[in-house]
């Protein structure tokens, strides 16, 4: 099928209204305002839109995962949401508010060093002053400040973010004095009990160990404590879970869910749905680089509205599932360097209708007020009726 172009112009006037709240200062504002993003791939001659114009919002203390099928840009999601993408991706277009002044608890304010082993210029006083930022705008210094101190990072692998030659000692304290959080003095102390809180059994002796030598449940606590060592305001999870058992599965998000207790946004990025129920209260529905929905988890998960999250949810078995058939969706999501005109979504789409769905890219409306954190119920589809 031929591909027709697109101009800018085109692009800008159908790109989906995100209705979430403006991302202003204060305590009471969402602390991540991710607001039109779109993040390119060269692929030779070509330009593939990995991310097209992702708009959400998570408020502190709450869980958004964002779920879809492989390839659908949930990952460069979130990296770009650091800055730690391939050489060969550019953010093209977008802003990420960042809040820390939402995320900032009562206990943060206290100055938890009185005794003066703390190094000067870079403890928590001098995070977020300036209420939200632009991450995309942000120097590379500022940045790398930023991550890991005000947002931790959570991966699938453990390995790939440890250094495996580094004992947890060694890469915990450094952390620690990196950012400016405590002095030497104190480091280890810190790094002991984080592994403690993390339910890792006799943490003195552990800590002393290479991750190599670790279970992968218990590399997944230590990369966990090193994300919360500095009592991140918000925390970002890729598929975290993914490479351990159901058991330490199960763990690992009762540790999670109690970071979020503190006071911690958390955005999961999950292709298990079930993980999103158990854990997450928003979910955003990501096809082919776009949101397609964005509810409440019960919701989202209980009454699709978009054809793909009906189909999303019926192709994936949960906990609770046993004797309910699965049904693949047809056919495959396009190639992101030639994305169907119209809804990206109509070549599998048995709802889909001639000539609005071939043509028309569809909006994100407000299709119900819905009692998610993300601002109401929506989902980019012509064929959906909002409520009444
Ligand atoms: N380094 C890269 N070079 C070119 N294209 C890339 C690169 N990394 C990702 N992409 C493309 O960007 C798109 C989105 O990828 P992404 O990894 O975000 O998908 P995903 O939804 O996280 O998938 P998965 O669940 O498999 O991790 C895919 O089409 C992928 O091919």
């Amino acid at each position: 099928m031929s591909t027709p172009t697109r101009s800018r112009a085109d692009d800008r006037r159908r790109r989906p209204e995100f209705r979430g709240t403006e991302p202003g200062p204060g305590p009471d504002g969402p602390l991540l305002s991710v607001r039109d993003l779109h993040v390119h791939f060269r692929r030779g001659k070509e330009v593939l839109r990995a991310v097209d114009g992702v708009s959400f919002d998570l408020h502190a203390g709450r869980a958004l995962a964002i779920v879809g099928e492989s390839g659908s840009g949930k990952t460069v999601t979130a990296r770009s949401l650091l800055r730690l993408l391939p050489r060969n991706a550019r953010i093209a277009d977008g802003q990420v508010w960042f809040n820390h002044a939402a995320g900032v608890r009562d206990a943060d304010h206290a100055d938890p060093h009185p005794g003066g082993d703390r190094p000067a210029g870079r403890g928590r006083r001098d995070r977020g002053a300036a209420g939200p930022r632009d991450l995309l705008r942000l120097g590379e210094r500022e940045m790398r400040r930023v991550r890991g101190r005000d947002i931790g990072m959570v991966f699938q692998n453990a390995m790939e973010a440890m250094n495996p030659t580094l004992t947890l000692e060694r890469q915990l304290t450094e952390h620690l004095l990196w950012h400016g959080i405590c002095g030497k003095a104190e480091a280890r102390d810190r790094a002991v009990r984080a592994l403690g809180d993390v339910g890792i059994p006799e943490p003195e002796r552990r800590i002393r160990t290479y991750p190599f030598q670790l279970s992968g449940g218990m590399r997944q606590r230590a990369m966990i404590a090193m994300a919360m060592l500095t009592q991140p305001a918000l925390l970002i999870a890729d598929e975290p879970t993914t490479a351990v058992d159901v058991t330490v599965q199960r763990q690992i998000l009762d540790l999670l869910a109690e970071v979020k207790n503190r006071g911690t946004g958390i955005v999961m990025i999950t292709h298990d749905l079930g993980v999103a129920r158990y854990f997450c209260d928003d979910v955003v529905v990501m096809y082919a680089g776009r949101v397609v929905e964005r509810a409440s988890t019960p919701e989202l998960l209980d009454s699709p509205r978009h054809p793909y999250s009906v189909g999303l949810l019926g192709s994936c078995v949960e906990i609770g599932d046993r004797g309910r058939p699965l049904t693949p969706i047809q056919g495959a999501p396009p190639d992101l360097a030639r994305r169907p005109q119209g809804c990206a979504f109509h070549p599998r789409c048995a709802q889909a209708e001639a000539p609005r769905c071939l043509t028309d890219q569809p909006l994100l409306p407000l299709v119900s007020s819905g009692s998610g954190g993300t601002g109401g119920r929506e989902a980019a589809c012509w064929k959906v009726v909002p409520d009444a």
